[in-house]
């Protein structure tokens, strides 16, 4: 039995059936993407003992919550879980202290790992103690909620697009939280969203759902480039790369960070420089990287790395998905257009230089 999460299940209902055969690492944000329709919602509900119908098993942590074989379902109350929805459902006549003690005076004793308190400071809320649910905004209800559902003790926190409700400036509140939350907790964050930005930027494990079915699953950073699945395609499809800070130019106000296909410049955009050596993540997009044969000589493009072609494949009328190879792990994707392709002779092993307009450090 691993410490992470591993269902294996099967629900029909109706014309929908959901098969699902996951693991998912123990701790880190695994996102649940797919269409509408395709059974993120109904596998978190699955997870939460809440369709009692399924067959399969289901082991959290260590614990199994579900197997048929041996006749064994742990019911939704007795599943260590905690469970945040689009709308933070607060008790609208209990404070914020109240509505996150709940939480925590629901979890016997003996099963509980953190203070009432332990969501607190990770999600920056302790200013808000005194207030009630109608004095918040719509970003410090859900950062409440959260904060309830970690008072439980959770064995694995679920998310069911927890920044859908929010308008742009809220989400962009809310989402530094987010990423420290998931990153400081050691537990699984299954985390249901429709956003290839949300995915970017918080995910470290994905899995892919299509009709009921598991398209594929794993690392984020493979599975945004895979050609042959969907988040390879559409407008915000591309790369992301992880690196380190080098060092702020001072006098050019750039930032460099070193990955192991190269080095990459870009715009100080921190009003503090992140410490030397600092982990981070950057995001490519593949609209943003344009081929070349040879090494551009008079360009304002900052960044143009030595890359082989790995793959070329159709992308929408008039346009192709170019898969790059750069140092030993790291890919990169360019679209452009067919006749391009055509005229350069764009095909797998072709040594070509990416370059790259527009790099955003995403965390
Ligand atoms: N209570 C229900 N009774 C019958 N069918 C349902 C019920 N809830 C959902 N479904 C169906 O089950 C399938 C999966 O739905 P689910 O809500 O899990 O999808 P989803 O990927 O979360 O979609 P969305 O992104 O729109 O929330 C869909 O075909 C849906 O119509």
């Amino acid at each position: 039995m691993t410490s992470g999460l591993t269902l294996q299940t099967r629900l029909a209902r109706g014309a929908f059936t959901l098969v699902l055969d996951l693991t998912l690492p123990g701790r880190g944000l695994t996102a649940l993407f797919g269409a509408s329709g395709s059974g993120k919602t109904t596998c978190l509900r699955v997870l939460a003992g809440l369709e009692p119908t399924t067959s399969g098993r289901l082991s959290v942590g260590g614990e199994l919550w579900q197997d048929s074989a041996q006749g064994l379902f742990v019911p939704p109350h007795r599943r260590a879980l905690g469970y945040v929805f689009q709308e933070a459902s607060l008790f609208d006549h209990l404070s914020v202290q109240d509505n996150i003690r709940f939480g925590y005076r629901r979890t016997p004793a003996a099963q509980r790992r953190y203070g009432w308190d332990h969501g607190l400071a990770l999600l920056g809320i302790g200013h808000l103690l005194r207030r009630m649910p109608h004095e918040l905004s719509g970003g410090e209800r859900q950062r409440v909620a959260m904060a309830r559902a970690l008072a439980a003790s959770p064995r694995v926190l679920l998310m069911d697009e927890p920044l859908a409700a929010l308008d742009a400036p809220r989400k962009a509140e809310i989402l530094p939280w987010l990423e420290q939350l998931h990153q400081t907790l050691d537990i699984p964050v299954v985390y249901v969203t429709h956003s290839v930005d949300e995915v970017a930027r918080l995910a470290d494990h994905v899995v892919l759902l299509e009709q009921g079915r598991v398209l594929a699953q794993g690392p984020v950073l493979e599975l945004m480039t895979r050609a042959d699945l969907p988040l390879a395609h559409g407008d915000s499809a591309g790369a992301l790369v992880e690196a380190l800070t080098c060092g702020l130019q001072s006098d050019s106000g750039l930032c460099e960070l070193r990955f192991d296909g190269g080095t990459l410049l870009l715009p100080q955009t921190r009003a503090t420089p992140l410490p030397d050596r600092t982990p981070v993540r950057v995001r490519i997009q593949a609209r943003d990287v344009s081929l070349s044969l040879a090494l551009p000589q008079q360009t304002s493009v900052l960044n143009c790395l030595p890359a082989t072609v790995a793959d070329v494949s159709e992308d929408g009328p008039g346009q192709v998905l170019v898969g790059l190879r750069l140092g030993l792990e790291t890919r990169l994707l360019s679209r452009i257009s067919r006749l391009s392709c055509e005229r350069l002779g764009i095909a797998p092993g072709l040594p070509v230089y990416a370059q790259i307009k527009g790099v955003a450090m995403v965390r």
